[in-house]
């Protein structure tokens, strides 16, 4: 995504931290055009009708963007190559013994290299970049709605191979839940600001335990799962084909139901 003008006293580094006030302070409507261009070009690599990302949308959030971009010299153009937006969401999750957790954990809510750069190593460069400044290892990401590509890349550049899907959506890492686990039997004690509920979460026709999530997350708003955030169904063809939790579902069932990708 091309910005004809030196970025470099704006922006500052080539691996940068926009939070809502930073961005808002930049001021700068080429800045805004490029990263609204980015963001539309990972919707449309996701077939998402609507951007995840907005710079306005960001500006009224609570959600980081961590942005890698370069100075050309010769051709003295600025270019944006990727970008990841992650956040703190209260998530309500499940382990592969169906035990719940809750807590407030670290969340990928939208990650894309531009299609020119991909694969030369501008992705982990920004993941390594985010996960120095937000003091947080790979295993305590969740992943909002990941594509293959995404579970892959956590895979090879993470080692982060068991991914544990919920029913919103989000995929969390075996480890966070290994991380989380008793130990000597006894259990670790929850973060400050938490409580445990009075009586355990009733699931189907079983009981399941309930366990506190040191780093946790919640729902996507954009699929209404957020707390008191309901978004209204739409049930044309289109929508119903262009709806993530659609998509994810499908993708879900296609890697359980084949051989591992990687
Ligand atoms: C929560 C969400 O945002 S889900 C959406 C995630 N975004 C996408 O799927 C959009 C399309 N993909 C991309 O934008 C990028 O490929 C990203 C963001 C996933 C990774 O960024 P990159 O700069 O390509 O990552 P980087 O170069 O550091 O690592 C590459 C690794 O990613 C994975 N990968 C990237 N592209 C592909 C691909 N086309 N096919 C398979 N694996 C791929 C592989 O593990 C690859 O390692 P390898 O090249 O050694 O095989």
């Amino acid at each position: 995504m091309q910005v004809n003008a030196d970025l470099r006293p704006i922006l500052g580094p080539q691996l940068v931290r926009l939070d809502p006030m930073r961005i808002k302070q930049l001021q700068d409507p080429q800045v805004y055009d490029a990263i609204d261009s980015l963001a539309k070009l990972s919707a449309h690599c996701l077939q998402l009708r609507t951007p995840l990302t907005t710079c306005e949308k960001l500006i009224n959030s609570d959600s980081t963007l961590y942005l890698s971009w370069k100075y050309d010299e010769e051709e003295k153009v600025s270019r944006l190559l990727g970008f990841a937006k992650v956040g703190r969401k209260k998530l309500f999750l499940y382990d592969a013994q169906m035990q719940t957790y809750e807590g407030e954990v670290l969340c990928l809510l939208d990650f894309y290299v531009h299609f020119s750069t991909q694969r030369q190593g501008v992705g982990k460069q920004i993941l390594d970049y985010m996960f120095s400044q937000e003091h947080a290892e790979p295993y305590q990401l969740a992943l909002d709605n990941p594509s293959v590509t995404l579970l892959g890349f956590m895979s090879q550049k993470y080692g982060m191979n068991r991914p544990v899907w919920q029913n919103t959506n989000f995929v969390v890492f075996d480890e966070l839940f290994q991380s989380l686990s008793a130990e000597n039997g006894v259990e670790k004690s929850p973060p400050d600001g938490w409580r445990r509920p009075m009586t355990p979460r009733r699931l189907g026709t079983g009981m399941t335990d309930t366990r506190w999530l040191q780093h946790a997350v919640s729902g996507h708003q954009s699929k209404g799962n957020a707390m008191a955030a309901p978004v209204d169904a739409d049930m044309t063809p289109q929508g119903a084909l262009s709806n993530r939790a659609h998509q994810a579902k499908a993708r879900k069932a296609h890697i359980l139901s084949s051989k591992p990708l990687w």
